[in-house]
């Protein structure tokens, strides 16, 4: 289990990560979905060590990552954005250089990484330089080095992103494998690709959790609402008070329109309310001509778009951080702070 709480990051005078508070529980499949420049990669980056926080905690497992962080790690595997591989090594002897990495013991190690690379799928390319392979190979090989050990909780951050549509397709297969046993976080600005992958969806936008659920209740909740769009003759006072009879006039939201004499309506609803035919019969009761009626139900895209809107990377100087050091480079990073 991970619990984050209050969890801050500036850079000099920019936000990036804004007081974010969850918690992700064993088992489950989580997408931190966002678009580019919401704070996802930086979050990731402070679950994983590779990046301290201006403010707010991550315990791990009950290790909080900046006061315990060899403990914390060890419960963790990382793909960050960029793979950190050797383009030099082999495969196996990349595999065989991160086991060792990761104390998995020299009488387990050939066993183990024979196990992750049947996981991942790059049995047959052991033997290839990690140089000469494909992106999508690059890719499983990157999520190898993050299960190796076989940390509970898997975190990846944005692991389909440059891939072409079949390797998009494999990787995901192989979450979805991985999420049988390990608990997973992966980030994504595609929200058909967390909504296909994960169970629960955290949706960041400016470095605030604007939203989070499992895909159906979003669906349900919050893009449970129909519009209904009309365009009617008459005037906004008599056509309030007439739709008013049909529907709480708080849900009903009026526009000057393009139509001479008409007025362009908005009225909202729950998902299962369907009130076309009714309005039908009142304006012709009140012989008051629709010149148009068109309902649409808000989609999954509909809702990300409009909680995420005005999302703008916003231009900061570039504070020094190191670049995601490899095991054996890590430090910790409080050198950015002003704060501390
Ligand atoms: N080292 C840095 N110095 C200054 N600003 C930074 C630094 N790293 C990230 N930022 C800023 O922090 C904000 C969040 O960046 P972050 O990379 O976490 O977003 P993201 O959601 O992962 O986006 P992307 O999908 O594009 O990677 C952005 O506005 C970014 O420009």
């Amino acid at each position: 289990m991970i619990e984050v709480k209050n969890l801050v990051k500036r850079y000099q005078d920019h936000v990036a990560v804004d007081n974010l508070n969850f918690t992700i529980e064993n088992g489950k499949i989580y997408g931190l979905l966002g678009p580019n420049g919401a704070g996802k990669s930086t979050t990731m980056n402070m679950m994983t060590g590779y990046l301290a926080s201006t403010q707010g905690s991550i315990i791990i497992d009950g290790h909080d990552i900046l006061q315990e962080p060899e403990k914390a790690k060890e419960c963790i595997g990382y793909l960050p954005e960029i793979p950190p591989l050797y383009p030099d090594m082999t495969v196996i002897e990349y595999l065989m250089f991160v086991a060792e990495l990761k104390k998995i013991s020299k009488k387990e190690r050939e066993k183990h990484i024979d196990e992750v690379m049947d996981l991942v799928q790059v049995k047959d390319m052991k033997n290839r330089l990690i140089k000469n392979l494909s992106k999508g190979y690059r890719q499983r090989v990157g999520l190898a080095q993050a299960v190796l050990g076989y940390p509970e909780t898997i975190i990846l951050d944005e692991p389909t992103v440059g891939l072409d549509p079949k390797q998009i397709i494999e990787i995901r297969e192989l979450i979805k494998n991985l999420g049988e046993k390990h608990t997973v976080i992966l980030s994504s600005h595609i929200l058909s690709e967390v909504s296909a992958v994960c169970d629960v969806i955290m949706i960041i936008s400016h470095g605030k959790l604007v939203a989070s659920d499992t895909p159906d209740n979003l669906s349900r909740h919050l893009i449970g609402s129909n519009t209904l769009e009309l365009t009617i003759k008459g005037s906004p006072d008599e056509l309030v008070k007439e739709l008013g009879t049909l529907v709480e006039s708080d849900h009903i939201k009026l526009k000057g329109s393009s139509e001479e004499g008409c007025v362009d309506i908005t009225i909202s609803t729950k998902k299962d309310i369907d009130l076309r035919e009714k309005v039908f019969y009142k304006m012709a009761d009140s012989h008051r001509p629709i010149l148009k009626m068109q309902l649409t139900t808000m989609s999954l895209e509909d809702v990300f778009l409009e909680l995420t809107e005005n999302e703008k990377e916003t231009e900061v100087e570039d504070v020094d951080v190191p670049d995601v050091p490899f095991e054996s480079e890590k430090q910790e990073d409080r050198s950015d702070e002003s704060d501390l």
